[in-house]
């Protein structure tokens, strides 16, 4: 199990709470307003130094504090091997990320602890941006290829010189061919890298979709960002014009997208809410089973208040699947009573109730 202790200190309402999470399920229920989700903000801070609800970090931190901090010791490798990992920031936003007592970057900390969070934000996933359906790819290529990073970085590098050109208005030819070479490279095996992760991935999506909703017809169809049957020089070159009045490069892996259709109309127009937020389940879920798989570790799910939305039957699908995984499990919900039949009584289920950023361990 990844994380085996945590304390929290001055984020949002919680002052300092301290626990050791099952392995397994843990259930964090409480009132509206009682801090149910500002603790799988901790979890998603101790991840990956920021909240998944504002953009803003000195909202996080405790009002009149000057600093937060997430302190645990958690079992990254799934082998025994258990290792303090501690996160803070200040308001000022200087972080300090410490593993097995080294300083450690974002990048490495992202690759210790993979977290998936399933809130009422991942509608995003289908509804929202392309960049946040990019972000969800790229989490996959990120954790199943360890170049790819390194790919990412450099193509970031390519296309942003290439842009600070075309925003001169006027690009001299030999130093356009030298950075479209790059640009093409760090594309073309970014993008292998990113085609290859959704083909796996879709086997383990259609299967949990499956056992979720049941039959109902949704395809996924990774959209690099330009026309692939083409070569991507002839592309960049016909853009050109266009790009230079634009000031930047329409074409490319900056453009990828994920296109998700029900009946062959975007699953965000057609499908339910519920629905909805199933597919999205899925496709997360499925990130957790294929990263196991290649990794052979569990992910950590942040589940906030699973039971919205969702009907009685499948709320219990969606838990009866969750316990049959190895991923370590944070739901928040406002009645325990909405999820406590669901678990067989060899799964190791825990119940935290939570009041004013106080945590209690019941049942
Ligand atoms: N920076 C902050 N400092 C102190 N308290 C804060 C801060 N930001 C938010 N709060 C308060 O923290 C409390 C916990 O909010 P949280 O969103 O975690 O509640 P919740 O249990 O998830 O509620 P709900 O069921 O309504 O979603 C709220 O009362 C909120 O006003």
């Amino acid at each position: 199990m990844p994380i085996r202790s945590l304390s929290i200190k001055k984020i949002r309402n919680i002052a300092a709470v301290s626990f050791e999470p099952s392995e397994r399920i843990n259930i964090i229920y409480g009132a509206n307003g009682s801090g149910k989700t500002s603790l799988l903000e901790s979890l998603h801070f101790l991840g990956l130094t920021r909240s998944f609800r504002t953009n803003q970090f000195r909202y996080l931190v405790t009002t009149a504090e000057r600093e937060a901090l997430v302190f645990s010791q958690i079992d990254a490798m799934g082998n025994g091997q258990v290792k303090p990992l501690g996160v803070s920031r200040d308001v000022e936003g200087d972080v300090k990320i410490r593993y097995g007592g080294n300083n450690i970057d974002l990048s490495e900390l992202a690759g210790l602890l993979p977290l998936q969070l399933i809130n009422t934000d991942t509608f995003e996933l289908l509804e929202g941006s392309p960049s946040t359906r990019r972000q969800f790819v790229d989490w996959g290529a990120f954790h199943s290829d360890h170049s790819f990073i390194q790919l990412w970085r450099a193509f970031k590098r390519v296309l942003q010189q290439r842009n600070s050109l075309l925003k001169c208005g006027k690009i001299d030819p030999v130093l356009r061919k030298i950075w479209d070479a790059e640009f093409i490279l760090y594309a073309e095996q970014m993008t292998n890298l990113r085609q290859r992760y959704i083909d796996l991935l879709m086997p383990d999506f259609e299967e949990i979709l499956l056992r979720l909703v049941g039959d109902l017809s949704i395809t996924v169809k990774f959209s690099a960002g330009w026309d692939r049957k083409r070569p991507l020089d002839e592309l960049l070159s016909e853009c050109l014009l266009r790009d230079l009045k634009q000031g930047f490069t329409s074409i490319g892996p900056q453009r990828a997208d994920l296109k998700v259709k029900s009946e062959g109309i975007s699953a965000s127009e057609r499908l339910s809410r519920g629905q909805k937020k199933l597919v999205v389940s899925a496709l997360k879920l499925a990130q957790g089973a294929l990263f196991h798989r290649l990794n052979n570790r569990a992910c950590v799910y942040l589940i906030d208040d699973l039971p919205s939305e969702l009907d009685k039957h499948h709320s219990r699908l969606f838990c009866e699947f969750l316990e049959q995984t190895n991923n370590q499990c944070f739901i928040t919900c406002v009645d325990p009573e909405s999820l406590t039949a669901f678990w067989k009584p060899d799964t190791a289920v825990a119940y935290f109730n939570i009041e004013a950023g106080q945590l209690v361990p019941t049942h």
